[in-house]
């Protein structure tokens, strides 16, 4: 095991912004601390890191517990939302100072240093001032940084979070490329599911101060432990049900969910987990929204007692506005089965 974090509390005088934490990170696996803000992502990174004072618990690297350790001989490279280059530096200089702290002999640097911008896709910008660079060429400058004395865990604190949608996506997807060629193990700490998903290997839900649930990251997507995971990982109502023979039998209709026992389920309702189709449960559409790749709907049921108004979804080219009836089929890929 590369770090173990054990009954990690954190006081902030009589509050508790993170309690009893527990958490395991083998060598080359990403794990994403995911939770809503103020939920003690950050207090749980930087307490890991040194960098906040525990009130108690320990965390250890291969069995060595780090208490006596100082920040920076944890062997631990940091990057935050926003960078934190130094200004009046160049690129080059700016990575190059993760080196001369770790004391590589400075013959070394320059070569690394290469390796490095080529590493994180930017190639040739050694001599660029850190103000003229982008929000996304300045965050890949910050991880080159603290990549660059090679360091046996890579902690991200929202690394993506300062820049702009459409770019955030792409540069997630880099990232996880290269953490996974790599093979650098890193705890990554997001509010963002997508993020957390594209990135993470394991995914930790982190609750006011507390982890509420803690694996693999299709397990949690699909597994909940309970309607606030669920909620937190996009369900938006929730239906009670009996499974038999691979079927769930709901009141908003019948789905497949091959892999269950028979008995009794709750599921946990996404936007997508409802669709527009011709047969279905009936109701009225009391608003429609376009997003990028869907019609997103909220229905009105008609009849039904336990769950009276849904998300729903419909394809963009769906003309559909409020007041219109409306069929709505459960559709597997959205449903998160809870508990
Ligand atoms: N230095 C501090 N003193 C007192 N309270 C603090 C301090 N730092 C954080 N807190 C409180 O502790 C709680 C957890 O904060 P933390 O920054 O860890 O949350 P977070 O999940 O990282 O949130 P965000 O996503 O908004 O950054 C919050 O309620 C916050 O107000």
């Amino acid at each position: 095991m590369a770090l173990t974090v054990r009954d990690l509390t954190v006081h902030y005088g009589s509050f508790t912004a993170v309690r009893d934490a527990r958490l395991d990170i083998t060598d080359g696996e990403v794990l994403a601390l995911l939770g809503p803000s103020g939920s003690g992502k950050s207090t749980l990174l930087r307490a890991i890191t040194g960098l906040e004072p525990m009130t108690s618990g320990s965390v250890s690297w291969d069995g060595t517990d780090l208490a006596t350790v100082p920040v920076h001989r944890r062997g631990f490279g940091l990057v935050f939302q926003d960078g934190q280059l130094f200004p009046h530096r160049d690129v080059a200089a700016n990575i190059a100072f993760g080196l001369r702290m770790h004391g590589i002999p400075k013959a070394k640097h320059r070569a690394r240093v290469e390796e490095l911008l080529e590493l994180v896709g930017l190639k040739g910008f050694e001599r660029r001032r850190v103000t003229e660079l982008s929000g996304g060429q300045a965050q890949r400058v910050a991880l080159a940084r603290a990549l660059a004395p090679e360091p046996r865990l890579l902690l991200l604190d929202e690394p993506l979070s300062g820049l702009d949608a459409g770019l955030r996506e792409q540069l997630a997807i880099d990232l996880a490329d290269l953490l996974r060629r790599s093979k650098i193990t890193a705890l990554l700490v997001t509010h963002d599911q997508e993020e957390a998903f594209t990135l993470a290997d394991r995914v930790a839900v982190l609750d006011a101060g507390e982890i509420r649930q803690e694996g693999a990251v299709r397990s949690v997507w699909r597994y909940p432990a309970d309607d606030d995971v669920a909620k937190f990982l996009g369900a938006t109502s929730f239906v009670d049900g009996v499974a038999a023979g691979g079927v769930v039998h709901t009141d908003l209709g019948d789905v497949a969910l091959q892999e269950l026992e028979d008995g009794p389920v709750r599921l946990g309702l996404r936007p997508h987990a409802l669709r527009v189709a011709e047969t279905g449960v009936p109701g009225e559409v009391t608003a429609a929204v376009h997003r990028r790749e869907h019609l997103r709907l909220v229905v009105r049921l008609s009849e039904k007692d336990t769950v009276n108004t849904v998300d729903a979804v419909a394809p963009v080219t769906a003309d559909l506005r409020a007041g219109d009836p409306v069929r709505l089929e459960l559709d597997p890929d959205g449903i998160a089965v809870v508990g």
